[in-house]
C-alpha cells in the first residue's frame, strides 16, 4: 500500500517539538506498597526527531509514556516540550496506544474517531472535515470513513488511530508498542507507515517498543532502560540509511552489528540494579 502522508504542509521541524525529560522518577503509592517504579530519566528527543525507547518487561516504558503525556504526575523531575512545562496532557502532543480495541469507540464511524479529539480542539466543521479526511488518506484507509471499528482488521484499527493522532497535527507524537497486538506483516507495513509518516511531516516520535529490531529499524536513536528502578541505560545512535526497506535494511551488516549492540545492553538492563537513594536500605 502506498502512503502519500500530508496532513499540513511539511515545516523544518519547529523548535517546539523538542522533548526534554529531566530527572524523572515515578514511585507509585498505594495503601499497602511503594513501589519505584522509575528512578531518574534524563534524556532529550530533538524537534523532528524519531528516538525509539526499549526496556526490559517492567522496566516503565508506560509509565515514561504517561508522565510525559501529562497523564501521570511525575514524583520528580520535568518533561518539557518546546521548552514549556509538561504539568497536563498538552495541546502538541497525540498519542498512539498498543489497545486500538480499547482506545477506539465502536459506536463512532472511523471518520468519527478521527474528528472527536478536533472537536474538543474547537475547530471549525470544514477544518475539521479536511483533517479527517487527509489523515484518513495519509494511512490509507480514504475510503471507508464509514465503516465502525468492528469492521475493520485489527490493522486497520490501529491505522484509524494513527489517522487520528495525524490529525490532530502534534508537535510529538508517542506511541506505546502500538504494534504488539499485530500480525507480523501488518506490523511491518506499519513500522512502514510510521517511518514514512514521519518523514513527510517532520514531527517528533517517540516510539516505545520491546522488539529490539523494531528499535532499530525504526529509530534515529534508540534509548535503553534498565531494569526497574528505572535509568537511562545507553543510547544508540543509528546510523542506517534515511529511507528503510524491510528487507534490504535488515540484511545489512550495520543493522546487525546495532542489533546486536541493543541486544546487549538489554541483557546487561535486566541485571542492572541502580543503588538506593541515598538513607534508603535496599530490601
Ligand atoms: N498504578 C500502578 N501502581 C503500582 N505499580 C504500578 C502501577 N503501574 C505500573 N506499576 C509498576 O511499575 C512498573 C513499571 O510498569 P510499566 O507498565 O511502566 O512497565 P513497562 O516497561 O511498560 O512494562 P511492559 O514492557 O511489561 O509493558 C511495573 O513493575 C508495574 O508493576
Amino acid at each position: 500500500m502506498t502512503t502519500q502522508a500530508r496532513v499540513s504542509p511539511p515545516a523544518a521541524p519547529a523548535r517546539r517539538g523538542r522533548l526534554e525529560v529531566e530527572g524523572l522518577a515515578k514511585t507509585y503509592r498505594g495503601k499497602r506498597r511503594t513501589f519505584e517504579a522509575v528512578r531518574d530519566l534524563t534524556f532529550t528527543v530533538e524537534a523532528g526527531e524519531l528516538a525509539c525507547v526499549v526496556g526490559p518487561s517492567g522496566a516503565g516504558k508506560t509509565t515514561l509514556l504517561r508522565c510525559i503525556a501529562g497523564l501521570l504526575p511525575p514524583s520528580a523531575g520535568a518533561v518539557r516540550l518546546g521548552g514549556e512545562p509538561v504539568l497536563a496532557p498538552p495541546p502538541g502532543m497525540a498519542v498512539v496506544f498498543q489497545e486500538y480495541a480499547r482506545s477506539l469507540f465502536p459506536w463512532l464511524t472511523v471518520a468519527q474517531n478521527v474528528e472527536l479529539p478536533l472537536r474538543q480542539k474547537k475547530l471549525p466543521k470544514a477544518a475539521r472535515h479536511g483533517l479527517v479526511e487527509r489523515s484518513l488518506a495519509a494511512v490509507g484507509l480514504a475510503d471507508v470513513p464509514d465503516a465502525h471499528p468492528w469492521q475493520l482488521s485489527g490493522g486497520m484499527q490501529q491505522r484509524v488511530a494513527i489517522a487520528r493522532a495525524l490529525a490532530y497535527e502534534p508537535d510529538v507524537l508517542l506511541m506505546d508498542e502500538p504494534f504488539a497486538a499485530v500480525d507480523a506483516q501488518t506490523r511491518a507495513e506499519l513500522e512502514d507507515l510510521t517511518r514514512s509518516l514521519w518523514h513527510e511531516l517532520r514531527m517528533t516520535v517517540l516510539f516505545v517498543t520491546h522488539d529490539i529490531d523494531e528499535a532499530v529499524y525504526l529509530g534515529e536513536q534508540v534509548l535503553v532502560l534498565s531494569a526497574s528502578p528505572t535509568v537511562v541505560l545507553d543510547s544508540v545512535a543509528v546510523d542506517l540509511p534515511a529511507r528503510r526497506e524491510q528487507l534490504a535494511t535488515r540484511a545489512l551488516p550495520r543493522f546487525a552489528e546495532l542489533r546486536a549492540e541493543v541486544f546487549t545492553l538489554i541483557q546487561r538492563a535486566k541485571t542492572y540494579h541502580t543503588a538506593p537513594p541515598a538513607g534508603e536500605a535496599r530490601a
